[in-house]
């Protein structure tokens, strides 16, 4: 995580103008002395970091400290993955509260999708879950449950339209093969990693190491079990805002769980997100383009598409069945993507 960007929004910082005679206490302080932090779990408006300050800042240590927002963040939320600025009690210490001051641009956002409840706002709402993530991995079984591609194919969209890049993880592989799966996704170089109960995981930890990596699946697929191996104190390593083997009581459905060091070595092992009660990422907010750039094996055949195709199986001149019937992209996958296309209520344009 060294050398990632750690500018800070000064907007949040008043600095009265002039009057060079003043006394510097009566000043606002511009918190020169924050200590730079990573939030990994939120809950009811406590935020869980770990400092990250100093030469040894990525490696696993420490311990966490408990801060609020204050209040001159205004409205702007701090989530999981959030670098943020500490000021305050950041002893750590029983009971120590400790203050963020300020919320570092993002380098990336992902959404959860809205609540089917669509009466409420928040219901209706794409929250942000998790900020500044490098990796997306997409834990989906080969089988017991079988492998769910539309699932994937969704989550691949949310992966590059954040600018995130995706890691697909087939659990259960000895149960099936990957085969199926990984002809549908041929034309695509999607990275992936086969997990089963022997494997030592050693080239998951390896494609982890200093990355935030944020895990998604379906109910089933074995991600608890993954995240399990990886982090075998996971439930310790998030204290009292656990949401580990909660029910859906918890407000948190993201906590970022450091990774155990790889034998000796002094690199950063990484972080990975988990993401509880999480079923899918939202897409209203992405555009028509970017949904389309989620299956890069269509977006070729789209050339010869009239002006303002919507790619949709009505389209009577939409081009993308042509390049199918040629063999040029799995039928199945255009399948997906207008079951994506039919599903989304996009917004954006
Ligand atoms: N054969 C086999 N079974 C596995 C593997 N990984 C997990 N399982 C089993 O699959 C079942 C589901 O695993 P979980 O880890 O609970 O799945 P999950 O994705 O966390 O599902 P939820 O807890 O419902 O979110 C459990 O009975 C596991 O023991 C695997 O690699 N191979
Ligand atoms: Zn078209």
């Amino acid at each position: 995580m060294a050398g990632r960007r750690r500018e800070y929004d000064e907007d949040d910082v008043r600095v009265r103008p002039g009057r060079s005679s003043r006394p510097r206490t009566r000043t606002r302080p511009r918190h020169v002395d924050a200590v730079d932090g990573f939030v990994i779990a939120v809950d009811r408006g406590r935020y869980t970091c770990v400092l990250t300050g100093g030469p040894d800042a990525d490696l696993p240590q420490g311990g966490t400290v408990t801060a609020m927002r204050a209040r001159e963040l205004g409205r702007k939320s701090v989530v999981v993955g959030d670098r943020v600025g500490l000021v305050g009690d950041t002893s750590g210490a029983p009971g120590a509260l400790a203050r963020i001051v300020r919320i570092a641009d993002r380098t990336s956002v992902l959404r959860r999708s809205a609540d089917d409840d669509d009466t409420t706002a928040e219901g209706r709402l794409e929250r942000v879950i998790v900020a500044n993530a490098d990796q997306l991995v997409i834990v989906g079984s080969l089988a017991d449950p079988p492998p769910r591609t539309g699932f994937v194919d969704r989550c691949l969209v949310a992966a590059y339209d954040a600018g995130v890049a995706p890691l697909l993880c087939l659990t259960k592989a000895d149960l099936a093969g990957p085969e199926p799966v990984l002809d549908y996704y041929a034309e695509l170089d999607l990275p992936y990693v086969l997990v089963r109960p022997d494997s030592d995981l050693g080239e998951v930890r390896d494609r982890l190491a200093g990355q935030v990596s944020v895990l998604v699946g379906h109910s089933g697929v074995g991600k608890s079990t993954l995240v399990n191996r990886l982090v075998p104190d996971a439930d310790r390593a998030v204290g009292t805002v656990s949401a580990i083997g909660r029910g859906r009581h918890t407000s948190t459905s993201a906590v970022a769980l450091r990774l155990p060091p790889v034998g000796d070595r002094r690199t950063d092992p990484g972080w990975i997100v988990d993401t509880p009660g999480v079923r899918s990422f939202g897409l209203a907010h992405v555009s028509a383009d970017s949904l389309l750039h989620g299956f890069p094996d269509l977006v070729e055949g789209t050339v010869d598409c009239p002006v303002n195709c919507g790619h949709r199986a009505d389209d009577p001149d939409c081009a993308l069945d042509a390049w199918v019937a040629a063999g040029r992209a799995d039928p199945r996958r255009l399948a997906s993507y207008r079951r994506l296309l039919a599903s989304w209520s996009g917004i954006a344009e």
